[in-house]
């Protein structure tokens, strides 16, 4: 018994195995993204998705197949095994003259079915052990084609969607293909196969009883068919109201603090409700459909084995001239296991029809996500960059955003930030201060003219190499889940935790990790909610000062701070500012009284006053207006 378990181990050892290897080798050859993105037709059905996934995976694709078939013939040949077995009981225990003999005696007939069973066993189970994890393989790839993609996509993308209904075709959707890829080639190949294999045994073990069971299941089906067109389109009308859903309710936990601030929890609690509504009415629709169409199948699956049995009385169990009482009881076992099985592929179909409409859809909806690309080329194949030297030169550009290209934010500008040196921008709320460090951070590029960093244009840079010497902290800090060891190393993973703990020093923030019980293992909440905002900040101080950058971009970076714990992070900035080309965003005009170059810009018109702080306080202008409103509030 020990022995077998170890043996049977072993087998599925070597299967998983195998199948590994084929992924690794199936990835080498082209990424998911890559096959993904090569798909030339936008209304690409879930076939095409399927046989393209077959292609890619030939040894899962041909063992499914082929257990597919050999299930399928086992089940079928199971009724005719039977009829012949009966016929050979018949024969052996009843009248020989009547009953003539098969040739095999009526033992062997049961050795057959018991060995037919074995390896339908066998088949069922590879078929749905390599199937199943086939459809989550390629759930996996699909998914990862679809979050390779999302992270690449420029950031103008999000600014009109709802995350939610992002995720809900990222995770349901994926999951759908998945599922269906595993049901949908075993129903559609063993449908056929068990449904005309079942026809032709019926047929020899009793053309007469067989065509009427035949007869009546072609009513059966064209009932069943007749509600699959409605169920798949509601089906989809479903699927839309959830995709809705799903979005609301991502946006409105992702807002909790405002709904809190606000105390709108009832009102938060009603609107829940009503969003509800279409969902239910759709539902409902669909529900009618389908409790419809279960009440058809089961009521006609039942009927069908009735009709059987009094269809069989009829011709062989009145006693009229020509008919044989004692051929019911023949007949009638594997006739009822022949129809049985007949009924399985109608059964199926229910099922199969409206996964297909579903996952047609939710290929459509996938692919078009993937379909999306990026215009920022990050140039991966490009020379590193080692190190970042000379000036950040700002060559006649001229900025509008892609989502409205007719408002200028920026218009010409030229613009060169000296290497070591500390500028400042300041201006009215919506002066394009912040896209300043969009710019340099390469979320969008210029609409016209530059931006030279090593003498070389900014769009011909390795993004993620120039990337790895700017160090950005914005206004609000980005916690992950994750903890302190981790967050502190995002985007520096090679560092050791003892850097990670130097950096905490150096930033402030090592007594208070060490003031918590699990210290730097300590996981900090999905939006770092355990920690208040100059934690947090100074949190991404220490990630900064372990990246060691030698461009700084701060936007806002202590705006959101109260002005003892503004002092303190202003204090440490400063420190890990010297020698470096720092970028600064300001609203509070006191944080950049040490700033090499004070740019002031103006909504619309771009650059309006430069030069340093005690110069333009001196003198009336823009600046000066800023700071004394500053002064006065
Ligand atoms: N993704 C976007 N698509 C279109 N317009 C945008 C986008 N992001 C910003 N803008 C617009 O560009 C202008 C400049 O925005 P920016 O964020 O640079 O201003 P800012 O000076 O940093 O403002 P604040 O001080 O309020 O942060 C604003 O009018 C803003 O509405």
């Amino acid at each position: 018994m020990r022995k077998d378990n170890i043996d049977i181990n072993q087998i599925e050892k070597n299967l998983d195995q195998q199948l590994e290897g084929e992924q690794v080798t199936a990835h080498k050859k082209q990424s998911p993204l890559e096959m993904m993105k090569n798909i030339k037709n936008p209304k690409i059905g879930f076939f095409t998705l399927v046989s393209i996934y077959y292609k890619r995976y030939l040894l899962r694709a041909f063992t499914i197949v082929f257990a597919i078939i050999v299930s399928s013939f086992a089940l079928v040949s199971i009724t005719f095994l039977i009829g012949q077995l009966m016929k050979e009981v018949a024969h052996a225990f009843g009248d020989q003259q009547l009953n003539p003999s098969t040739g095999l005696e009526w033992y062997y007939w049961l050795i057959i079915i018991a060995g037919v069973l074995l390896i339908s066993v066998i088949t069922t189970y590879l078929r749905e052990r390599v199937g199943g994890m086939f459809g989550r393989q390629i759930e996996i790839d699909i998914r990862n084609a679809v979050l390779n993609n999302l992270v690449n996509l420029n950031i103008g993308y999000y600014s009109d969607k709802k995350i939610g209904e992002t995720m809900t075709k990222l995770i349901n959707d994926t999951q759908i293909i998945g599922d269906e890829c595993q049901l949908t080639p075993t129903n559609l190949i063993s449908i056929p196969i068990i449904f005309i294999g079942s026809a032709v045994t019926l047929v020899i073990i009793d053309w007469q009883l067989a065509l009427i069971t035949l007869g009546a299941t072609a009513v059966f089906m064209t009932l069943v068919s007749v509600t699959f067109r409605s169920q798949a389109l509601e089906t989809e009308v479903v699927r839309k109201k959830i995709t809705e859903v799903n979005g609301d309710v991502t946006d409105r936990i992702g807002s909790v603090a405002l709904i809190k601030a606000s105390g709108t929890e009832e009102y938060e609690k009603v609107r829940f409700e009503k969003i509800h509504d279409s969902y239910y009415n759709a539902n409902k629709k669909l529900n009618r459909i389908q409790a419809g169409m279960m009440t058809i199948i089961l009521t006609c699956a039942s009927g069908l084995t009735v009709l059987v049995v009094v269809c069989a009385i009829l011709l062989y169990g009145t006693g009229g001239e020509g008919t044989d009482a004692s051929k019911i009881m023949l007949i009638l076992p594997s006739f009822i296991a022949g129809v049985n099985t007949l009924c399985w592929p109608i059964w199926t179909l229910t099922g199969l029809i409206p996964g297909m409409a579903r996952a047609t859809a939710s290929t459509r909806r996938v692919t078009a996500l993937i379909k999306v690309s990026t215009t920022i080329e990050p140039n991966l194949s490009a020379p590193k960059i080692d190190k970042i030297t000379g000036d950040i030169v700002m060559e006649d550009i001229v900025f509008a955003y892609p989502e409205k290209p007719n408002t200028v934010i920026l218009p010409k500008t030229n613009l060169t930030f000296e290497q070591g040196k500390n500028y400042a921008f300041v201006g009215a709320t919506g002066s394009g201060k912040s896209t300043i460090s969009k710019l340099l951070l390469r979320f969008y590029d210029p609409t016209e003219g530059k931006i030279l960093i090593n003498n070389q244009d900014l769009k011909s840079l390795n993004l993620p190499s120039y990337l790895s010497h700017v160090g950005y902290v914005e206004q609000e800090p980005k916690i992950l889940y994750g903890d302190v060891l981790y967050n502190v190393k995002y985007g520096n993973f090679n560092a050791t935790d003892e850097e990670v703990i130097a950096a905490c020093k150096k930033a402030n923030l090592h007594k208070l990790v060490m003031s918590w019980k699990d210290g730097y293992n300590t996981i900090l909440g999905e939006r770092g909610f355990m920690m208040s905002g100059g934690q947090k900040q100074r949190l991404v101080i220490a990630r900064m000062i372990l990246k060691d950058p030698e461009i700084l971009i701060l936007d806002e970076a202590t705006s959101a701070l109260d002005n003892i714990v503004e002092k303190e992070i202003q204090k440490e900035l400063e420190k890990i500012m010297v020698g470096k080309t720092t970028i600064s965003i300001a609203h509070r005009l006191t944080t950049i009284k040490n700033a090499d170059q004070i740019f002031v810009l103006e909504p619309g018109v771009g650059i309006v006053q430069q030069g340093k702080f005690k110069d333009l306080i001196a003198k009336p202008g823009r600046f000066k207006d800023l700071y004394e409103a500053g002064h006065h509030d």
